[in-house]
């Protein structure tokens, strides 16, 4: 089973504009909803791709309440842990030539929730993966992931990290199977400034040093690299329309694994990564499983020497 742990689920509310005056009224007609958060996001795209997940984190209030009920109309299995407070709205603004995310924080969390939460963690077996994304509430304290880790570590099970900046680097130690920064968040990261193959490939490496097993480098329409002990790969960005990017990141993790978890054939886990990612940042919501199978055809994957040659 492959558990996504979203502490911080949204509500997304997408707002389409040719474009926006900032300081006046703005209309539109073209709105959507859907269940967001980026472990939410992975579960409903592993489910896509028929992999055995459950979907786990805390919801809470209508907006909880519409999840739940979106994931189990579209057959996403979930186990969410129910909280009083209100899960949050997220706000994601498209317009032609940019988008952007106003992002609210995160719900106010009771000692009981969390301990209820936890106890889940006491079901896991050695063949699960969990994967934490996203960001986490307040409530929780900063070290919520490491205290989370220790639990699966106990249980001999597998964890991914989607998560960035120092939390991500902190919990390397403990040897995540797979981890997901953009390039942006790898240049904060490291605090430098990246733009090429051969000027990422040395920040990738140092991630797999510090302990990732295997690390993918997403690019957006400039593709991604996938990094292993052996070798580093590159996938080309797919020409395409770009219609909503929103959880293109998360695809691709949900991509991998759904692949990973079901063969171990760490290529064509890569390849899926990069099919699903592509197909959800071509598609309004999510893409329909023929288009990932679409896509995947046109997916081209090179090894690159230790150079960057
Ligand atoms: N405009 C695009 N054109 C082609 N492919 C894209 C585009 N945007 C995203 N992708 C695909 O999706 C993958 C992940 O995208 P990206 O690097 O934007 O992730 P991210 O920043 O984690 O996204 P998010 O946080 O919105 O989920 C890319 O590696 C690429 O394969
Ligand atoms: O605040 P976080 O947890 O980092 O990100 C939350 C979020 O922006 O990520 C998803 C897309 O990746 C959206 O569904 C959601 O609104």
């Amino acid at each position: 089973m492959i558990y996504t742990v979203t502490l911080n689920p949204a509500l997304d509310y997408f707002m389409n504009y040719e474009k926006i005056s900032l300081g006046e009224v703005n209309r539109t007609s073209q709105t959507q909803v859907s269940a967001g958060g980026k472990g939410i996001m992975e579960s409903r795209m592993l489910s896509l791709m028929e992999s055995p997940t459950t979907a786990l984190g805390f919801l809470g209030g209508f907006s909880g309440e519409y999840i739940r009920t979106f994931l189990n109309e579209h057959g996403v299995l979930s186990d969410f842990t129910p909280i009083d407070s209100l899960t949050r709205i997220n706000v994601k603004l498209k317009t032609e030539d940019e988008e952007t995310s106003l992002d609210a924080a995160g719900p106010i969390l009771k000692e009981s929730d969390i301990q209820a939460f936890i106890q889940k963690f006491e079901n896991l077996k050695p063949d699960d993966i969990v994967v934490f994304a996203g960001t986490i509430p307040k409530a929780l304290g900063e070290d919520f992931y490491e205290r989370l880790i220790e639990k699966v570590k106990i249980k001999r099970a597998s964890f991914v990290l989607d998560i960035d900046g120092q939390k991500l680097l902190k919990s390397l130690k403990s040897h995540p199977l797979l981890i997901k920064p953009n390039r942006e968040e790898l240049e904060a990261i490291f605090n430098t400034s990246l733009k090429t193959n051969e000027e990422i490939i040395p920040f990738g490496k140092k991630l797999l040093d510090m302990g990732a097993q295997y690390a993918i480098v997403s690019m957006a329409g400039d593709g991604a690299l996938l990094f292993s002990r052996d070798a580093v790969y590159f996938a080309e960005g797919i020409k395409g329309e770009l219609k909503n990017s929103i959880g293109a990141g998360d695809s691709t993790v949900a991509g991998f694994l759904a692949e990973y978890h079901e063969t171990k054939d760490l290529l064509k886990a890569f390849r899926q990564a990069i099919a699903c990612g592509t197909a959800k940042a071509f598609s309004k919501d999510m893409p329909t499983r023929e288009f990932v199978n679409e896509i995947y055809k046109k997916v081209e994957i090179k090894e690159i020497s230790i150079n960057g040659n």
